[in-house]
């Protein structure tokens, strides 16, 4: 790699107080280096709630001084801003993929916002030492994509890294076609992914570095590991339960990641890398949202295997400071309730079930399979159950005619009747509740499509208005119904059922 000009450093008082947390970990863990920038950026879309979540001022990128569009296109930094590219390691595909690493993500800092100590990272901000084959660069169309979905994903209340904005630069980035560089920057409490651990076992098998690492995410994120008898294993079963509830999130709301590697598995338990991913359309419980994803390793159903196998790599990585096998094991079943539990209440909200009963797992199991067999819209099935009415011969068209097979969803509904009944549940106090729980916008790929399409030709309004309503995605917004709409291909849905 040849040498980097040096960015700039603004000398204003910047907006923002930078720690160093992560930097201060030492350069075993990572490599301190400018980012390579992009000429002549523009602003392509901003998020209002990240940047008041991190502090910032609503005028932040209009106050001249600050330059924030040359901060966060790579072209110059702030001052207390130390920037740097971390190492990882990780399983890919369930394969030993050897060192990783920041490829084309930098770390600017750490700020102490309002909502705790953030990171603001920038992906696609050139070469790194861990770039390996790649360019270091990310383009318009995945960037976007990214940003949406981090968004969108907080706004539903999934755990997940946030996006503060995107720039764009008529730089040219070579992929299947041409394409033009974008930059990303995302914002988390911490990046640090299962990888991180793996990496200080098995590729610098350096255990005094592994040490300090799961120090430093105790100390910082975990405290309450520290008065645990043993506090790696307690760390490890924090992460088994945060990643369990997670995977009741994903599921809960039909996303589909698409590249549940290790190195995209955060200690934190949240959403990271927004790539090939994929909200369901027609309930199917295959669906592989990644092309390249021949086996379907990461296939919707498979997602809380996936992850459950990912812990047993983040176990193996965490061994060094683990005395006795079982414990690391017994600290793995964590997963198990976390996800289980979560999920049947989230189910249960998603019926609008104020109570549990034992019957629950069966009655959501038999809705579930009935929209398999007809590939149903996963979100506007359940958006429309809200509007359910229990009251005998009510008509509930709305949610009934996504059925083909009538007397199927009839005979679900009267289960579904008495199990209401049971709980003298009132219709318009399970609607609102139901409202909050059930999407009605979620980031459909023909909506980030067309987002992309305009931006490419420098138009991002429709990206910034996709912006405002993935934030309310509970909201009715009727002046944004067509966003709610079926997928476009949604009568190819109706073929497949008929045929079944
Ligand atoms: N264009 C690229 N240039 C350099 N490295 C890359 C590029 N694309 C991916 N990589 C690297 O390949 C590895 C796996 O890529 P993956 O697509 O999972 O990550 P990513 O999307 O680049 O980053 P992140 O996981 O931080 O969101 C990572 O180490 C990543 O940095």
């Amino acid at each position: 790699m040849s040498a980097l000009p040096l960015p700039p450093v603004l000398s204003e008082a910047p907006p923002l107080r930078f720690a160093d947390t992560f930097h201060a970990l030492g350069d075993r863990f990572h490599t301190a280096l400018p980012a390579q920038g992009v000429p002549d950026p523009h602003w392509v879309v901003t998020s209002d709630a990240c940047a008041a979540d991190l502090g910032l001022p609503p005028d932040w990128t209009q106050r001249e001084e600050w330059h924030a569009l040359q901060v966060f296109s790579g072209n110059a930094v702030w001052p207390g801003m130390r920037t740097l590219a971390g190492v990882y390691s990780g399983h890919q595909f369930g394969v030993w993929a050897g060192q990783l690493g920041d490829g084309r993500a930098l770390l600017l800092g750490e700020v102490d916002s309002p909502t705790g100590p953030l990171e603001i990272q920038l992906k696609g901000s050139g070469l790194t030492p861990y770039s390996r084959m790649g360019d270091g660069r990310a383009v318009l169309r995945s960037s976007i994509r990214e940003f949406l979905c981090s968004e969108a994903m907080h706004a539903l209340g999934v755990p997940t890294t946030r996006a503060l904005c995107v720039t764009g630069s008529p730089l040219p980035v070579r992929r299947e076609t041409i394409e033009t560089a974008a930059v990303c920057t995302r914002v988390s409490p911490s990046f640090i992914r299962f990888g991180h651990f793996e990496h200080f076992t098995h590729t610098a098998q350096d255990p005094d570095a592994l040490r300090t690492l799961a120090d430093h995410v105790i100390d910082r994120f975990e405290p309450q590991c520290r008065s645990a008898a043993q506090p790696y294993v307690a760390l490890l079963e924090t992460v088994a339960r945060k990643t369990g509830e997670l995977m009741a999130h994903w599921q809960s709301i039909g996303f589909c990641h698409g590249v549940m590697n290790t190195d995209n598995m955060s200690i934190l338990g949240l959403t990271i890398d927004y790539g090939p991913f994929g909200f369901l359309d027609g309930f199917d419980p295959g669906h592989i949202c990644n092309h390249s994803d021949h086996q379907g390793r990461y296939a919707y159903a498979r997602q809380p295997n996936a992850a459950f196998w990912n812990l047993h790599a983040l176990a193996q990585g965490l061994m060094p400071l683990i005395d006795e096998d079982d414990d690391a094991l017994d600290a793995l079943e964590a997963f198990k309730p976390a996800f289980a539990n979560t999920m049947q209440s989230r189910m249960r909200a998603k019926l609008g079930l104020r109570t549990a009963q034992d019957s629950d797992p069966a009655l959501i199991d038999s809705l579930l399979k009935l929209m398999a067999a007809e590939r149903t819209d996963f979100t506007i099935a359940f958006r429309r159950l809200s509007r359910f009415q229990t009251a005998d011969g009510a008509d509930n068209a709305p949610v009934r005619d996504l059925f083909v097979d009538r007397e199927a969803f009839d005979a679900w509904a009267a289960q579904y009747r008495t199990r209401l009944a049971a709980e003298n549940s009132i219709d318009a106090e399970r609607a609102l509740a139901m409202d909050r729980t059930n999407p009605k916008f979620i980031l459909r790929n023909h909506l980030a499509q067309e987002a992309i399409h305009k931006a490419e030709q420098g138009d991002f309004s429709e990206t910034a208005r996709l912006l405002k309503v993935l934030q309310r995605p509970f909201d009715e917004q009727p002046e944004h119904a067509a966003d709610a709409d079926f997928p476009p291909d949604w009568a190819q849905h109706i073929e497949v059922s008929c045929s079944s």
